[in-house]
């Protein structure tokens, strides 16, 4: 379970990034977190890692409030929620199993890591992870030769072989094309399901945003303006959320399936 109890964030500038926030994620909800430019998303799910640290509230992963954690704790931290960036950062010259392997990066140790010494089983983690995104057969090209949206998928296969408990994923799609896309995010949910991990994805596409969603949370300003389950989203919702009228640059389309 993840909490967020009165959680607000003022940047050094003075901006407020986030207001106010009360939320209770429960273990292996897949969450989509819309709103316009601005309003805060990176904000909310970089919180969860500390990427950024709130000026106030409390922040709980199962019951410990992660806004008091240093260093060491931190690393912990950072090993039990996955991150997946927009600019997939994979290393270019190394493989696609050795990307995949700095997965395991928290729990082997650096030195080890370094020197290539990962425990067999943590290869065959790896592997089986590359073979559920459907890319086993590139496991040693060099990340570099593939494409944008197989290289997002590596990122997904990394992620999960770090076995984090939860999942922030920060506009995983936005520089894909719209199928690449869908095959992006339907990787993303399914093993996020397979695995139980709670995931938060950022997207500013309303259609992907309800084609994946389990719950939509919207925000505008650095304020949660709605919090619910998709099955209660409509185009109205949106336009509350965005505080204007739906335009056809908030649809991705594309999915022909
Ligand atoms: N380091 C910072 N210092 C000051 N203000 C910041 C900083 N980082 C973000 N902000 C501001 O906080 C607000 C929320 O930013 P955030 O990146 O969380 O929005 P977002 O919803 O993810 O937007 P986008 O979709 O454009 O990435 C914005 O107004 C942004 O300019």
């Amino acid at each position: 379970m993840l909490e967020f109890k009165d959680v607000s964030l003022t940047y050094p500038n003075g901006h407020q990034g986030l207001k106010n926030i009360n939320l209770k994620i429960n273990d292996g909800e897949f969450i989509v977190v819309v709103g316009m430019s601005g309003a805060g998303k990176s904000t909310l799910i970089r919180s969860i890692n500390r990427l950024v640290t709130p000026t106030s509230g409390e922040l709980l992963i199962d019951g410990e409030n992660i806004l008091k954690y240093k260093e060491k704790d931190l690393r912990k931290l950072r090993t039990k929620t996955g991150m997946i960036f927009q600019q997939h950062n994979l290393v270019k010259r190394m493989s696609v199993l050795r990307n995949v392997m700095a997965g395991r990066l928290g729990h082997t140790g650096t030195m080890r890591s370094l020197l290539g010494m990962f425990p067999q089983e943590d290869v065959k983690l790896a592997m089986k992870n590359l073979n559920r995104v459907g890319i086993g057969e590139k496991a040693y090209t060099r990340a570099d030769q593939l494409s944008g949206g197989q290289q997002q998928r590596v990122s997904i296969a990394r992620v999960v072989t770090q076995k984090p408990k939860v999942i922030l994923a920060d506009e995983p799609v936005a520089s894909l094309d719209p199928p690449t896309s869908h095959v992006v995010m339907k990787d993303l949910k399914r093993i996020s399901k397979e695995d139980n991990l709670t995931t938060l994805v950022n997207l500013h596409f309303i259609d992907m945003a309800q084609e994946y969603a389990d719950r939509i949370i919207g925000l505008r300003d650095g304020e949660v303006v709605f919090d619910g389950p998709v099955s209660e989203v409509t185009d109205k919702t949106f336009e509350e959320i965005y505080g204007r009228p739906i335009k056809e640059d908030d649809l991705l389309g594309g999915d022909d399936e």
